[in-house]
């Protein structure tokens, strides 16, 4: 029976995240038998800086791609919204299980809502994506950089001077934590999530055949499609993790997708934010790409990197 190698970052969540595709695969007897390989990356090296500052998302990736095509590991299974719109040649996004929670979390001392939270409390998030939307809808909080594992964050609210923090709601539940934890979930309309969160990605070789035809066995088709759309709304927007993005799609009855795709400026003060429906993902993705950049959404980006490179 082959063997298959699969590369993980050492992190508590790609560890579990690893660890229950594992689990699920061999609940459909593939004809494999997994062993982990764990892998330290540059991302995990580095927990100081601002992420966007630092290179975004492939940091976390491109360890784990080296050892794909050096054939050390044959997949790696990694959260979707950590992934560059773009894979690199020789590799691909082979399976999508069902999604988790797509929403962000907040989770506050006393348990206040977003809107309850007293003037000038303190939340802490490190995604500008986070904090432009939480600066539109109250901009009188206060955004305070956070960084670390899950753990370490929530363990934060209680020893440092946060009032409230922000996490994906599915890094939470995947850890184990319940949904009591969480003072409220942020839905869309208040806070849209980053493309692919809640998804997971299981990368592997494009010419394994063998693994990616017995990998499909475990794809969700509506966490693909959600997935196709969003990824290529992202990827035409071009904007790295300097600007913040979210896009968000949901799939109905009938197949038809809805897109929501976002821009802001990084003060929340700007936001373009369009709704579009279609049934082919790509062209849905590209065209809330098109319509936002035809509103000023690209100008918006240009701008933020032009900022960025200067300083
Ligand atoms: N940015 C880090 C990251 N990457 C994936 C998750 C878990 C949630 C997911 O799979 O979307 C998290 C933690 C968080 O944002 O709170």
């Amino acid at each position: 029976m082959r063997k298959i190698i699969v590369g993980s970052r050492k992190s508590k969540l790609a560890l579990t995240q690893t660890n229950w595709v594992i689990d699920q695969l061999k609940k459909l007897n593939l004809p494999f038998e997994f062993e982990v390989k764990e892998i330290v990356t540059k991302g995990d090296k580095i927990l100081d800086v601002t992420l966007s500052k630092v290179g975004g998302k492939g940091l976390f990736v491109k360890e784990i791609e080296q050892a794909m095509f050096e054939e050390e590991i044959d997949m790696a299974v990694h959260s979707m919204k950590d992934m560059p719109a773009v894979l690199p040649e020789g590799l691909t996004i082979g399976c999508i299980p069902v999604r988790e929670d797509h929403r962000d979390a907040l989770i506050s001392k006393g348990h206040v809502k977003l809107m309850d939270l007293p003037a000038g409390a303190v939340v802490g998030t490190s995604s500008l994506r986070r904090s432009a939307q939480i600066l539109s809808a109250r901009p009188d909080l206060e955004i305070k950089w956070i960084r670390g594992n899950i753990d370490t964050r929530l363990a934060k609210l209680d020893t440092e001077e946060y009032d409230a923090i922000i996490l994906a709601a599915a890094g939470l539940s995947r850890m184990g934590w319940t949904s009591d934890v969480v003072s409220e979930f942020l839905e869309p309309d208040l806070c849209l999530p980053a493309v692919g969160q809640g998804s997971l990605a299981i990368e592997c070789r494009a010419d394994d055949d063998e693994l990616l035809s017995e990998l499909a066995k475990f794809t969700c088709e509506k966490a693909k499609m959600a997935s196709l759309a969003e990824r290529a709304y992202l990827d035409k927007m071009e904007g790295g993790c300097q600007v913040p993005i979210a896009g968000y799609a949901t799939i109905a009855k009938d197949d038809s997708i809805t897109l929501t795709a976002l821009v802001a400026s990084p003060d929340g003060k700007t936001i373009y934010k369009e709704r579009i429906v279609g049934n082919d993902p790509k062209k849905v993705g590209e065209e809330a790409a098109a319509l936002l950049s035809s509103q000023g959404a690209k100008k918006l980006i240009d701008i933020v990197k032009e900022e960025l490179d200067q300083s």
